[in-house]
């Protein structure tokens, strides 16, 4: 069953997440994200935010509360490959080359190994990476492997996803570039994005909201529109537009930690 397509693609009501030890990450968190936007998710360290991404993916039981991702149990819109996921580690597969790696989930989708190949070097092309796809990932530099892990994460192109402070390792100018390249993804596929980040530049330049979460247990304590033009690139953080609503969101970040 596929929900209309006016109702919220992640619609996440009195959402509950406790750990069996007793820890309690997420408390009654409603959370609406239209199809194709771009959602930052920002807050004080420790606050539930992995939790969240990991319960929209369906890797985490949700313990009260509902969630629906396009009108489904989350675990069943990972079953059928809508969903992927970046984290801050690429977790490229040693032994395969780059673009052995890039089209693992069409080859796990059992996708004919001929589309495989064409997506997986469109993939590579739209991140910079074609040069480099028969080298093997040890080759690579931080940011071109985050670059391979997002190529990958793409391959399929999802309807949904979810990036875990994927470039939180990488030195300003590398974040910038990457930043700029997710920019461009999306404003090519118009998937719906999820992104956790400690960094408040990151979460204007990128969000359509910016989503700030309480201390645990994480709850939201603001959710702030960013009306920031678009297309955006890194060069819009030096503006005083820019300047002014990453102080707004500065300030509600640090309400958020000081309530804690
Ligand atoms: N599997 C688990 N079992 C028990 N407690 C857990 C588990 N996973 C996370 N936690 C706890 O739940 C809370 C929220 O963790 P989570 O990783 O979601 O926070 P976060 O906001 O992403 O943190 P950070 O900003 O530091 O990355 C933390 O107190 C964490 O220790």
């Amino acid at each position: 069953m596929t929900a209309p397509a006016s109702a919220p693609h992640i619609d996440a009501r009195g959402l509950d997440v406790r750990f069996p030890g007793g820890v309690q990450a997420l408390r009654g968190l409603d959370l609406q994200v239209p199809r194709g936007q771009l959602v930052a998710i920002i807050g004080p360290s420790g606050c539930g935010k992995s939790t969240l991404l990991r319960v929209v993916a369906g890797l985490a039981p949700a313990s009260g509360g509902t969630i629906d991702v396009a009108g489904e149990a989350p675990a069943r819109v990972r079953a059928r490959r809508a969903v992927a996921f970046v984290f801050q580690d690429p977790t490229l597969l040693p032994w395969r080359s780059v673009h052995a790696n890039v089209r693992l989930p069409l080859e796990l989708a059992r996708v004919p190994r001929n589309e495989q190949n064409i997506a997986a070097d469109t993939a590579l092309a739209l991140v910079g990476l074609s040069e480099f796809a028969a080298a093997s990932p040890a080759a690579l530099s931080g940011g071109m492997k985050m670059r391979a892990s997002l190529a990958r994460a793409l391959v399929g192109r999802p309807e949904l996803l979810l990036l875990d402070e994927p470039f939180g390792a990488l030195d300003e100018l590398t974040r910038e570039r990457l930043n700029d390249e997710l920019l461009r993804l999306w404003e090519r596929d118009r998937f719906t994005g999820l992104a956790v980040t400690h960094n408040v530049g990151e979460a204007v330049l990128l969000g359509d909201r910016v989503v700030v979460l309480s201390a645990r247990p994480g709850r939201i304590v603001a959710d702030l529109p960013i009306d920031l033009p678009r297309p955006r690139r890194a060069a819009l953080v030096g503006t005083p537009e820019f300047a002014a609503v990453a102080a707004e969101v500065r300030a509600r970040l640090r309400a958020a930690d000081v309530a804690a």
